[in-house]
């Protein structure tokens, strides 16, 4: 089988949401490569954190006795609950038994983001978080009925994308795809990126090790490169307050340029004017900051709406392919 589901941003392309059904509900799901739980909003949510979300209702499913899960995000929220297996279709694409995370309980984030009914994770099985056996992911499921092992994301700025599973639509990109190499020690998709530019001109240094991330809004890179990046904004600086970097909206930002399998890609800058830090729309926050504390870099959203990504487990050793848009 294959199939195509379409990624709808939400404001400022905070994160990208696909409809999915789940049981008999269609749920809008956050399809995030950098996480491995499919978890969901549910009648067995407490109305008070459910109010506005599309919920699950397990009646349709069967209930994995003694099963939980509990996960908790690097921005700090979270959710929990109960495990159920039921039927999950993407884009045509259909589990017919797909572990489903029923949640009882979801973080305030959750709670106020209620066009999000949840999280599909599609990174690898090995850290899905219930016990007392972890459950495989959508894509772990799907993987041998797919015409090829493999799936891929066309995020776009302010628009919706689309997440392809099977098949490489070569539609959706320009010139060829270089591919890296993925390790899978820790559960992502993990690779090593190469040098980088700021503005334009030829790549140098290295970025090192990062993950491909759907499922995070900005990227994170090293402090000397992020320093290096806004070294070449005049009216940026680091704002403690609101935990990065900052600068006058009405300022050009510069291109990114990195270097991934041998190719260099272009961020422009414009995709990396993420939002404003309030309403006056008068300070605005970078796309581009610190990985302080994250022990990798993250290539999230701002980064994967410039480009085409496969996520290729068609060898022995899963690769990544990257193609311009
Ligand atoms: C944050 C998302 C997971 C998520 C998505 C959406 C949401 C809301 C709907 C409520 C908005 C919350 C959470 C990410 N997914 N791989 C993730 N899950 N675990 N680590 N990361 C990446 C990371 C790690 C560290 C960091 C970070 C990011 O931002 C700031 O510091």
């Amino acid at each position: 089988q294959s199939g195509e589901v379409a990624a709808n941003p939400e404001q400022y392309d905070e994160s990208y949401l696909c409809p999915v059904q789940v049981g008999q509900t269609t749920l809008n799901l956050d399809f995030d490569t950098g996480s491995a739980d499919l978890w969901v909003f549910s009648t067995l949510t407490p109305k008070s954190e459910s109010t506005g979300h599309s919920l699950y209702n397990p009646s349709t499913g069967t209930k994995k006795s003694g099963y939980t899960w509990d996960i908790s995000y690097g921005d700090g929220s979270g959710a929990s609950g109960t495990v159920y297996a039921d039927k999950v279709v993407v884009g045509g694409v259909t589990a017919t038994s797909q572990a489903v995370e029923a949640a009882t309980s979801v973080s305030s984030q959750f709670e106020q983001d209620t066009d999000n009914d949840g999280l599909l994770g599609l990174a690898f099985s090995s850290i899905n978080t219930v016990e007392p056996q972890a459950q495989k992911t959508f894509f772990d499921s799907v993987k041998g009925s797919l015409a090829k092992p493999l799936f891929t994301a066309d995020l776009k700025k302010g628009a919706a994308g689309t997440y392809d599973f099977g098949y490489i639509d070569s539609s959706k990109y320009t010139g060829s795809i270089s591919y890296v190499n993925v390790n899978t020690a820790n559960g992502f998709w993990e690779f090593t990126a190469s040098g980088y530019a700021v503005g334009s001109g030829s790549v140098s240094g290295s970025v090192g090790d990062a993950i491909a991330d759907t499922g995070t809004t900005l990227m994170y890179l090293p402090t000397t490169v992020v320093q290096a990046y806004y070294n070449k904004v005049d009216s940026a600086d680091y704002d403690s307050n609101q935990g990065g970097y900052t600068y006058d909206c009405s300022e050009n930002l510069p291109n990114f340029l990195i270097s991934l399998g041998g190719k260099t890609f272009t961020v422009s800058g414009t995709d990396i004017n993420f939002a404003p830090v309030d309403s006056s729309g008068e300070t605005c926050f970078g796309g581009i900051q610190e990985n302080t504390g994250i022990g990798m870099s993250i290539l999230g959203d701002i980064f994967l709406k410039s480009v085409f990504v496969v996520f290729d487990q068609t060898q022995s050793t899963p690769r990544l392919g990257f193609a311009a848009q």
